[in-house]
């Protein structure tokens, strides 16, 4: 199998990155009908197949889980999941024969290995679906004529999409048909009633392709959601050790701190979440994000071009090849880093406190948000994509750090992310190193305006306040959110 994607012309390349056509609700008035009585099987229980499974059936929807034998004899953690839940589970012989939808929720490593194992079981005109886009597009995995190809991607965590729709809310998704797959005309019918029944019209849907789907959701796992999250992490705890900061604060503020100030990113955009420093914290706080703007522009570009040119996909397969020695050795040397293992202290930390001690977070967040949407576009993303790719998603990757640090993150979201993640951290740490040595606990671990009036030059805040609201990504942003009705606002810790 070649990489899909190289095979294509430029024009072909660049028609299939910019497949982009945000849904409104009007699109979705069918529901979940398409798919009631139908039997969907999903083969995999994990980070995304479980909870994808609890919405769907929540939805109205006949969901069962084909495990492996091997997980069902050993009673693996899938095999405990499906059947705690009360899921019919059962081996690919005995429950894809009748399936008419096949949700494919293994690690993209064991595509290629599981479709070739499902496929032969699949009824004539049964119809497969992923929920990310690497084995068709990357590996270029060819999948039998009769079976149509979808794709429901939600833009987070497998935790995240359950808890959101618990909320009475959703995440962001991007669905498509596969092109060379959609062989009765129905794979949209399909993808839209599995995108309802996760709950993904109530936060916004994007009419995608495979090939926009993977490009941007690579880049955006590698750098801004999970790269420069844990990059941001380490260094920030540790130049606040350095400092003489207690370590219990300084854990507690990092764990909790990129949720409390991304939930003012979720809820009103970059502008929000610099409208909850104080004006003399927003100029010092737009002035660092600059700099990182400039330090970290070429690693993202770098990560953007490997991810383009298929470098950075037979970099991880090479790995996958070698039994993922990189992945577990990185994975270890993360779970050995002073932060991961600090536990947070127990010290009350007000709300308003992360931001106002957590400027230099505050500006990693924008540098990261910016960036990564300024590279995506530059790469041929639609703005609606790179929107969800970057700033609402990093709230949801910052939801899982809050709750077991940079572990949970690695164990939430795939593992072709967390190589990518580790990939960008190496590169991320000794980039940002010298700007490290100019940082002071004025912007980490103590409050910015203590000692200060609130005075500043009107000049200054009036251009720092434009520039702030006036980047593509404060419009798109502003118009998406307006779909959102349905958000609801997390309770962070205080
Ligand atoms: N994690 C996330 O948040 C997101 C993931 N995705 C995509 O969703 C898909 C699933 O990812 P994710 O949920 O993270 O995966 P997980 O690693 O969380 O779960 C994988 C599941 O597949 C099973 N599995 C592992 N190896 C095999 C195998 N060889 N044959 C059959 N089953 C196997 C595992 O069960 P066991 O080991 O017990 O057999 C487990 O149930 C991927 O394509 C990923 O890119 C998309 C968006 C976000
Ligand atoms: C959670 C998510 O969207 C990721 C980061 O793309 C993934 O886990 O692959
Ligand atoms: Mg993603
Ligand atoms: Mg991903």
């Amino acid at each position: 199998m070649a990489n899909y994607f190289n095979t294509l012309s430029l024009r072909e390349k660049l028609n299939q990155l910019g497949v982009c056509e945000f849904m409104d609700n009007t699109e979705f008035t069918d529901g979940v009908s398409a798919l009631i009585g139908k039997k969907i099987v999903v083969v995999g229980c994990g980070a995304q197949g479980l909870n994808q499974g609890l919405n769907l059936r929540d939805s109205g929807l006949d969901v069962s889980y084909a495990l492996r034998q091997e997980a069902i004899d050993s009673k693996r953690q899938s095999w405990k999941s499906a059947t705690e839940n009360n899921f019919t589970v059962g081996t690919y012989e005995q429950l894809i024969p009748s399936a008419d939808l096949v949700i494919n929720l293994t690690p993209d490593k064991q595509h290629t290995s599981v479709v070739n194992a499902v496929m032969p079981l699949m009824k004539e005109g049964a119809t497969l679906s992923y929920s990310h886009g690497f084995n068709i597009v990357e590996e270029g995995m060819q999948i039998r004529k009769d079976i149509t190809v979808i794709m429901v991607a939600p833009k987070c965590p497998g935790s995240e999409v359950r808890a959101e729709y618990v909320r009475g809310f959703g995440v962001p998704t991007l669905i498509a048909v596969h092109p060379e797959n959609d062989p009765e005309g129905k794979g949209w019918a399909y993808a839209k009633a599995y995108c309802v029944g996760t709950g993904g019209h109530r936060a916004g849907v994007l009419k995608s392709s495979f090939v926009a789907e993977v490009k941007s959701d690579l880049m955006g796992e590698q750098t801004i959601l999970c790269g420069l999250l844990q990059t941001g992490s380490i260094l920030c705890f540790d130049k606040m050790v350095e400092k003489g900061i207690d370590a219990g604060y300084a854990s507690k503020l990092i764990q909790y701190g990129w949720e409390v100030i991304t939930e003012a990113l979720k809820q009103g955009g970059i502008t929000a979440m610099f409208d909850r420093l104080s004006n003399p914290a927003k100029i010092k706080a737009f002035e660092i994000s600059e700099e990182l703007k400039d330090i970290m522009r070429p690693l993202f570009q770098k990560h953007q071009d490997d991810i383009m040119s298929g470098e950075f996909s037979s970099t991880m397969m090479a790995d996958w090849a070698n039994n993922d020695k990189n992945l577990l050795t990185w994975r270890a040397a993360t779970g050995e880093t002073a932060f991961e293992k600090t536990p947070a202290g127990d010290v009350k930390i007000a709300e308003q406190e992360y931001f106002d001690n957590g400027l230099l977070m505050v500006a990693m967040v924008r540098a990261g948000v910016e960036l990564a949407f300024e590279t995506m576009v530059e790469a041929g993303i639609k703005e609606e994509s790179a929107y969800y790719e970057s700033l609402h998603e990093t709230p949801l990757i910052a939801n899982t750090i809050a709750r077991r640090k940079l572990f949970e993150m690695n164990s939430v979201i795939s593992d072709t992310a967390e190589y990518g993640c580790y990939l960008f951290d190496h590169a991320c740490k000794p980039l940002l190193a010298d700007f490290m040595t100019t940082v002071e606990t004025d912007i980490i671990g103590t409050n910015f305006n203590a000692g200060k009036d609130n005075g500043v030059d009107n000049r200054t805040i009036i251009a720092v306040n434009e520039a702030l609201r006036s980047h593509d990504i404060e419009y798109v942003g502003a118009e998406l959110r307006q779909a959102m009705t349905d958000m609801k606002a997390i309770s962070t810790v205080a």
